[in-house]
């Protein structure tokens, strides 16, 4: 590849979380980047964030936005780092004021994967047994699976890839879920047993996606950055993005989404769930892929119109009460 700039040669530090996950993502930034601009030299600094640190806390229950990210945008504050790269899902929908999001790379599949004991090696979610074990720590695939397949019983798993599956093959769990897109990354691709169909689950915002957040006005490092970015991806995420923006209100919730561009048009797909599952509204809007956040925003008000807000009123009043 030629280089793309002739800017002067300097040092570029790329802040990153520690996970093997991580820093399999930030190499990967790492090698393309250096292709791309080989007079520049790019070093990793990595760091713990608290979401790496508290790991026996339900992740619904800490609630915090920013749980992955926050340590490595205070990085990019001080100027002890340039740039960060996150897995985009982690990354809040409101960034500090000072940091953007510079960059969407190219997404792998979205998708949501059902990762079974070796005593149900051939089963799928149609065919476990009644009473299955499923692990999981995210609302929104609780509440779809929940919906789908009642007859389950779900338990909260957290800790990185490694040590889920670690918890899944010591017989924690019948099945746990996790994306596609950190399996394949890990090299782990061979155990996804069932990719889940979006009619039963909808992925998370920006999931399969890397995100760059960068210092705003930093042009320098802006534009070494948008080397990697995929515009499609970019434009089903900014889509994405905005319809959870719209819709959450400090806290999690379950919402999942689902997104294509065929001809120019997108179409993004959204819905709201309550905790159980037994209540959720869902709808689709497409129009130019370059009003991209516009039709975010006009799903999440048609949502909300169709029932969206009691539900994530309710859901509010739950999570401040505990339960
Ligand atoms: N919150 C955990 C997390 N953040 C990003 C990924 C990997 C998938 C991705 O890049 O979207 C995962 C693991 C999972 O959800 O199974």
């Amino acid at each position: 590849m030629s280089p793309t700039t002739s800017a002067p040669s300097r040092t570029v530090r790329i802040g990153s979380r520690k996970s093997q996950l991580a820093l399999v993502q930030t190499h990967w930034v790492q090698e393309q980047l250096q292709k791309h601009f080989p007079q520049h030299t790019f070093e990793v600094h990595t760091m713990s964030t608290q979401g790496d640190i508290i790991l026996d806390v339900a992740l619904a229950k800490i609630g915090d936005k920013g749980l992955f990210t926050k340590e490595l945008e205070t990085g990019m504050i001080n100027n002890e780092t340039d740039f960060a790269v996150h897995s985009l899902k982690d990354l809040p929908t409101n960034l500090p004021e000072g940091l953007i999001l510079g960059c969407v790379t190219e997404r792998e599949n979205p998708a949501d994967a059902l990762v079974v004991h070796s005593k149900h090696k051939d089963k799928q979610l149609d065919t476990l047994p009644e009473g299955s074990v499923i692990g999981t720590s995210s609302l929104r695939r609780l509440a779809q699976l929940r919906h789908h397949f009642p007859h389950f019983e779900f338990k909260d798993i957290r800790g990185n890839l490694n040590t889920r599956l670690a918890k899944l093959d010591e017989g924690g769990y019948d099945a746990i879920i996790l994306a596609v897109a950190g399996l394949e990354r890990l090299g782990m691709g061979d155990r996804i047993h069932q990719i889940i169909p979006a009619e039963i689950s909808l992925h998370a915002v920006g999931q399969g996606a890397l995100g760059i957040e960068c210092r705003a006005g930093d042009t320098e490092i802006m534009e070494v950055i948008k080397a990697l970015e995929h515009s499609e991806t970019a434009q089903r995420c900014y889509a994405e993005r905005a319809f959870l923006r719209e819709l959450e209100g400090g806290c999690q919730v379950p919402i999942g989404v689902n997104t294509k561009i065929e001809n120019g048009q997108l179409t993004l797909t959204g819905m709201v769930s309550s905790l159980d599952g037994k209540r959720f509204v869902k709808d689709s809007v497409s129009g130019a892929a370059e009003t991209a956040e516009m039709l975010g925003i006009d799903l999440a008000h048609r949502l909300r119109q169709q029932g969206a807000s009691a539900i994530l009123e309710e859901i509010f009043v739950e999570v401040q009460r505990g339960s």
